[in-house]
């Protein structure tokens, strides 16, 4: 047999043809079990899944197309094939009209019956990759690249090939920030089940009593506010892979069952005494040491060491030698510039948010650079600040507006703006020169800040700064004065 077997349940009251089926089935290497009555059958479907179920039409007590109208109203995953002694073509469309995707009049040669059962395995199958689709196709995000070259990151990426290549639980550790998603996604693009689902949860973003439900699933009914049933994320993700994010988060007294699937793949939905079977590659991911959670009795030992077979610890950002570099390069857009001393205040700071911290001060960047150019100006202060020799520096610029203040010419060597209004003895250019500095003090040097107090465009505060300090960068007036724009 080239197809991988069929899970198939036969229920049919006549004992010889149904012998006769589950032996042949049985030789053909499938998985079967057969029942002589309906009620039973119902029972054996409450605890246990199957791909097919093959059932006779016309048992006492309870009739096939009962046992199959049941199954449609509990939500039972299985597809039905009718078996018939007298088939016409009423019952077939009833049968069909009720949910049956095949229909099969007795004596049915053998051969046949496989034959059948493989087509409707068939479809059990698609429709629930198409489940699966669904269910992923609105929780995936795209893909991210793992950008970076330093060291450690090769080490890193020399992992991701290295455990790809099994099916065993991976353990990511690694601060926040540091693209545990992002290597989670990678092991799985270069696995086996790359074109498998990748599903994903986090755990700390769930409240306690949601957990249980989201990961294992749960039947109409199970709790207050459960009006349907819901597979869980582990049946999404059957098949492919399922990242559990802040693994560290999981309730205790969730721990046990998630040991279990881990174990032997098995689980129950809440509220449900089915058994259902799924084969989901688990990648963990946390920022707490676990096995100091292990030591705190937060976590089970022994679950700690059925996640932990394979490990990979991600260096936060400021251990990646150059990569900040390479990281701006890839987020900065084409069209913008970051200048050297900008570059250099993000290379010296320790970003504690990682990469994602980095990103945000990149799209911040942008959203405040005059033109394409992103300058000190656009970086939050904690990042130009970390580092510098002088504690809380007056201007935070290398241009001239610092040479000016630094050498005695700030507004505090003047009088007070107010005081040379109306007074003729000062030319409005004096006037302009105290004021503008006065604000520029006011905001720590901060020029995108007094530009914006003083209703001018940034570049026009560089070109009055530059004139005020004899730089004659070009031939503006106080005219300059009137009528900026706020940026
Ligand atoms: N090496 C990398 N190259 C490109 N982008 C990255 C890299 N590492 C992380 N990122 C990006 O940084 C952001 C944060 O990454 P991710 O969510 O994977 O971090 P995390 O460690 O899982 O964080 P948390 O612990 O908070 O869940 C995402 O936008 C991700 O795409």
């Amino acid at each position: 047999m080239t197809e991988s077997p069929i899970k198939l349940l036969l229920v049919d009251d006549e004992e010889d043809s149904r012998r006769s089926s589950a032996k042949w089935m049985t030789r053909k290497g499938h998985t079967v079990t057969d029942v002589s009555n309906a009620a039973e059958a119902l029972g054996l479907l409450e605890r246990e899944s199957f791909d097919v179920g093959v059932f006779d039409m016309n048992m006492p007590g309870m009739s096939g197309l009962e046992l199959l109208q049941r199954i449609h109203q509990d939500n039972i995953d299985i597809e039905v094939i009718m078996l018939t002694g007298q088939g016409t073509v009423e019952t077939a469309v009833s049968a069909m009209k009720m949910g049956a995707c095949d229909f099969l009049s007795k004596p049915c040669a053998l051969g046949d019956l496989e034959h059948h059962c493989f087509r409707a395995r068939e479809r059990h199958q698609l429709k629930k990759e198409n489940k699966q689709l669904k269910a992923v196709i609105s929780r995936s995000q795209p893909a991210a690249k793992l950008i970076g070259q330093s060291k450690s990151l090769q080490e890193v990426s020399r992992l991701i090939e290295k455990v790809a290549r099994t099916t065993k639980p991976v353990l990511i550790q690694g601060e926040s920030g540091t693209g545990k998603e992002v290597v989670a996604k990678a092991i799985q693009q270069s696995s086996h089940v790359a074109d498998k689902p990748f599903v994903t949860v986090n755990c700390a973003a769930l409240p306690e009593n949601l957990v249980e439900s989201e990961l294992f699933g749960h039947q109409k009914g199970a709790f207050t506010g459960a009006t349907a049933e819901k597979p869980g994320l582990f049946e999404i993700a059957d098949g492919g892979t399922l990242f559990i994010d802040e693994i560290g988060e999981l309730p205790l007294s969730l721990q046990p069952k998630l040991l279990r699937v881990l174990e032997d793949g098995s689980l129950r939905r809440v509220g449900c005494h089915r058994q259902r079977n799924v084969k989901v590659r688990i990648i963990a991911a946390t920022n707490r040491d676990l096995q100091t959670e292990v030591n705190r009795g937060n976590f089970r030992e022994d679950l700690f060491y059925r996640i932990n077979v394979l490990s990979i610890a991600l260096p936060p950002l400021r251990d990646r030698e150059g990569d900040i570099d390479r990281l701006i390069d890839h987020f900065l857009p084409r069209s913008y510039h970051m200048d050297d001393a900008a570059r250099d205040a993000m290379n010296r700071y320790p970003w504690p948010g990682n990469i994602r911290q980095l990103i945000n001060v990149i799209d911040r960047a942008t959203i405040l650079a005059d033109e394409f150019d992103i300058t000190l100006d656009d970086l939050p202060s904690e990042v130009v600040d970390f580092g510098r020799p002088s504690a809380k520096p007056p201007m935070r610029s290398n241009t001239e507006a610092t040479t000016m203040m630094e050498a005695g010419q700030d507004s505090t060597s003047s009088p007070h703006p107010s005081e040379m209004l109306g007074n003729s003895r000062y030319q409005l250019d004096e006037i302009a020169r105290v004021h503008v500095l006065k604000v520029l003090e006011d905001q720590n040097g901060n020029k995108a800040g007094a530009a914006r107090k003083l209703g001018i465009h940034r570049r026009k505060l560089y070109r009055l700064l530059d004139r005020f300090n004899g730089v004659t960068s070009d031939n503006t007036d106080t005219d300059e004065l009137a009528g900026g724009s706020v940026i």
